[in-house]
C-alpha cells in the first residue's frame, strides 16, 4: 500500500489551509502533529475523498483516489474528529447500523462487530445507549465504525480529544495494535499521544510540512541545545523573556528552567537530552504562545 500526497494544495477563497504538500505513506503509523489550525483536518478529509483539492492529486498504488471512487472508499476507514453517533442506538446497533451503511452482509457484520466491540474493549457495555458511554467508550466506539470493513487505511482525526491519561494510553496501544500491516494517519497536538507510536512523524504549521522525521531524527534535526538551571524566583520573568522555556519546576527556594537554546543560558545550567515536546516548542513555540518561533 502506498499513497502519495502530489503538491496538494487546497484553498478556501484567498485562504490556503493545505500548501503544496508532497509526501509519501506506507504501511505503519503517521502522526501529524501540529497546532490549531494547521491544515490537518483539511488535509485528511481530502485523504477521506470528503473535499477536492484546489490542485495536486492523492494516489494510492499510482491511481488517482477520487478517480478510484468505491474502489477507493473500500480501503479506507475514517474516524472524524466529531463523529455522529446516533445517542438512543446501543453500541451494539450503532455498529451494525454502520456495517450496514458500509455495505457489510449482515452475516460478516455480526461477527465482525463482535470481534471489534471486544478488542476496543467495550464488550461490558455492548448493550449501553452510545449516549450514556464516557468520551473514551464514545472514541473507542468510533474507532470500532472505522474498522468495520477492516481497512488497509485507517485515518483518524484527534482521536484523543478530551481523553484522560489512563484512556490516552489505552487509546495508544489499541492504535499500534491496529496499525499492523495497515496505514494509519492519526493527527493530534499531543506529543506524547505519537511520540511512542509512530513510525514517522509530521510536523505541519500553516498548511505546510515543516519537518518529517523519526521521533529521534527530529530531536536532531533542532539546532540547538535543551538546558537545565536552577534560578532564584525573582529571575525567571527575564529568562523567559530571553529563552524559550519548556518547563518550569517551582521549588521551595527557586525554579528549575527547562530552556532551548543555542547558548548556555547561564554558566552552571546542564546541557541535557532533548525530547519531542522541545522540538514542538522549538518548531512552534510562537503559536504555543512564545513569540520566538523558528518558523
Ligand atoms: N470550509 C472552510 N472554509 C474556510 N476556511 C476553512 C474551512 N475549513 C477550514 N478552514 C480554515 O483552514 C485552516 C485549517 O483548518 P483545519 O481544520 O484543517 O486545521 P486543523 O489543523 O485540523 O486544526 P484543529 O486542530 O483546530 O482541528 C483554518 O484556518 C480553518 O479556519
Amino acid at each position: 500500500m502506498e499513497v502519495k500526497f502530489n503538491d496538494l494544495t487546497k484553498k478556501f477563497g484567498n485562504f490556503t489551509a493545505v500548501d503544496h504538500l508532497t509526501m509519501t505513506m506506507t504501511n505503519g503509523v503517521y502522526g501529524l502533529l501540529g497546532v490549531n489550525g494547521a491544515g490537518k483536518t483539511t488535509m485528511m478529509r481530502m485523504l477521506c475523498t470528503l473535499l477536492k483539492p484546489t490542485s495536486g492529486s492523492i494516489t494510492c498504488n499510482g491511481k488517482d483516489i477520487f478517480e478510484m471512487d468505491s474502489e477507493y472508499r473500500n480501503l479506507l476507514g475514517y474516524l472524524p474528529q466529531d463523529f455522529g453517533f446516533y445517542p438512543e442506538f446501543t453500541v451494539q446497533d450503532y455498529l451494525m447500523y454502520i456495517a450496514s451503511l458500509k455495505g457489510v452482509r449482515p452475516a460478516v457484520a455480526k461477527k465482525r462487530v463482535k470481534e471489534l466491540i471486544s478488542k476496543v474493549g467495550l464488550s461490558k457495555v455492548t448493550n449501553r445507549k452510545m449516549k450514556k458511554l464516557s468520551g473514551g467508550m464514545k472514541r473507542r466506539a468510533g474507532i470500532a465504525q472505522a474498522m468495520l470493513n477492516n481497512p488497509a487505511i485507517l485515518v483518524l482525526d484527534e482521536p484523543t480529544a478530551g481523553l484522560d491519561p489512563n484512556e490516552r494510553i489505552r487509546f495508544r496501544n489499541l492504535i499500534s495494535e491496529l496499525s499492523e500491516e495497515r496505514l494509519v494517519l492519526l493527527s493530534t497536538h499531543i506529543v506524547s499521544d505519537i511520540e511512542y507510536i509512530a513510525n514517522q512523524i509530521w510536523l505541519m504549521k500553516d498548511g505546510k510540512l515543516v519537518r518529517s522525521g523519526t521521533s529521534d531524527e527530529l530531536i536532531r534535526t533542532m539546532p540547538v541545545d535543551v538546558w537545565k538551571c536552577f534560578v532564584r524566583k525573582s529571575a525567571v520573568s527575564s529568562m523567559a523573556e530571553k529563552y524559550k522555556i519548556s518547563n518550569m519546576k517551582a521549588e521551595s527556594d527557586g525554579v528549575e528552567l527547562r530552556i532551548i537554546s543555542k547558548e548556555k543560558p547561564v554558566p552552571e545550567a546542564k546541557c541535557v537530552e532533548a525530547s519531542l515536546e522541545d522540538v514542538f516548542l522549538y518548531y512552534f513555540g510562537e503559536k504555543a504562545g512564545d513569540k520566538n518561533a523558528e518558523f
